[in-house]
Formats: C-alpha cells, sequence, structure tokens
C-alpha cells in the first residue's frame, strides 16, 4: 500500500450490520467499502466480518463462491476483525451450532453460539481493555457467543462476567485475526475500529 491512499478496508456484506461498521471504519480513517465478490476483496487490505446470523453468512459464503476466498487472504495474513457473528465465523470450532454451518478456523478458539442466552437475554457492560486504553468500553451483547477455550497463541483481551457468576472470554487475538463477542459497531465509540484499523496499517506498510 503507498503512503498516500487511506487503507481501503472491507465489510463483508452477504448478511448483518454493514452500515454501522462501514461508518466506525470511515470515521476513524479508513475507505470503507462493501464486499460481496472476489473482485471486491482482492481490492481490500483488510476485511470485517459483521454480526448478523452465523449460519446464514456461512451458507450466504458458499452460494457467493467466497468462502476459499477469503479463507486464503486470511491464510495469507490480510488483517480480518469478527464481530458476533464474525467472530463465530472466526473460530476453529464452534458449539451449538448447525451441522451443516462452516467457519474459517483463523483465531485458535472455541466458541460457542448464543452463550449469552436468547435476544431477551442481551445486555450492555462496561470493560476496561488494557489494548484500548484506560476508559471503559460501552459493549453491547446481542444473542452473543463466548470464547470457551483458546488455545497458546491466542492473546485474551477481555472477559465478561455473565449471570452464571462466571467471567467469560469475549474479545481475542491471534496474530493477523482479531474477534469480539460484543457490537462495537452500535456505540459511538470508536476505539476498537482504530485498533483495527491499526493492525491493517501495521500489515501493509
Ligand atoms: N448479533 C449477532 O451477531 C448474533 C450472532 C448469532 N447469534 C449467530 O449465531 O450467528
Amino acid at each position: 500500500m503507498s503512503a498516500s491512499r487511506r487503507p481501503r478496508i472491507g465489510v463483508l456484506a452477504l448478511q448483518g450490520d454493514v452500515a454501522e461498521h462501514l461508518r466506525h471504519l470511515e470515521t476513524v480513517g479508513a475507505e470503507a467499502v462493501t464486499v460481496r465478490r472476489r473482485s471486491e476483496l482482492d481490492s481490500v487490505d483488510g476485511l470485517v466480518l459483521p454480526g448478523g446470523e452465523s449460519t446464514a453468512m456461512s451458507r450466504l459464503l458458499d452460494v457467493y463462491d467466497m468462502y476459499a476466498p477469503v479463507s486464503t487472504r486470511i491464510a495469507d495474513g490480510m488483517p480480518v476483525y469478527g464481530s458476533c457473528a464474525g467472530m463465530i465465523l472466526l473460530a476453529s470450532l464452534v458449539l451449538d451450532t448447525r451441522p451443516d454451518a462452516t467457519w474459517f478456523s483463523a483465531i485458535d478458539m472455541t466458541v460457542r453460539r448464543n452463550a449469552f442466552g436468547r435476544q431477551v437475554d442481551s445486555f450492555e457492560a462496561d470493560l476496561v481493555i488494557d489494548a484500548l486504553g484506560p476508559d471503559p468500553l460501552r459493549t453491547v451483547f446481542i444473542r452473543a457467543p463466548w470464547v470457551e477455550s483458546v488455545g497458546p497463541d491466542v492473546d485474551v483481551l477481555a472477559g465478561v462476567r455473565a449471570s452464571d457468576g462466571r467471567e467469560h472470554v469475549v474479545a481475542v487475538r491471534q496474530g493477523n485475526a482479531l474477534a469480539t463477542s460484543f457490537h462495537p459497531e452500535v456505540t459511538d465509540d470508536v476505539r476498537v475500529h482504530r485498533y483495527f484499523l491499526d493492525m491493517v496499517r501495521a500489515a501493509t506498510s
């Protein structure tokens, strides 16, 4: 990437809350574009997998023949960030999903889908995430997954106490892949998107 242009970050736009991610990415200084097909994927420096429905997204990735191209770009080092359903797609093992669902295995972690409960169990929390600075981040969980276990190369960035009284991992990074159970795109705080933009800049400089 030349120093003169802004990093171009795509948002996978097959399903889910695409517009909110585009807005936050523009706010932090990226050129944000939707990605539905191969040519669009080829033009981006990084990719966001948005929240939505992971099983629907997995099916659409197949229908649009995008599963292998996205997988290859991730394996080649393209930075990728998945929120909620996007986190599920980055896992190496998904519990409580449909038998025909597929995922990218970009992060060595087991993720449990809908782990915090149903839609009515959606909640918000203020989390201090060291990687984002000292101020707490308002986080929104909507039928969110949690991370049940991680491999040795995964950095755990944040956890939250759930109604079962236990702390569960909800933000992780492994190399070029970042994932959160929550939706930073639905609040006004853009620090997660800025953090991801920094990952993209580091990978392309
Ligand atoms: N808000 C979300 O992205 C929810 C994720 C959804 N429960 C799924 O399994 O895919």
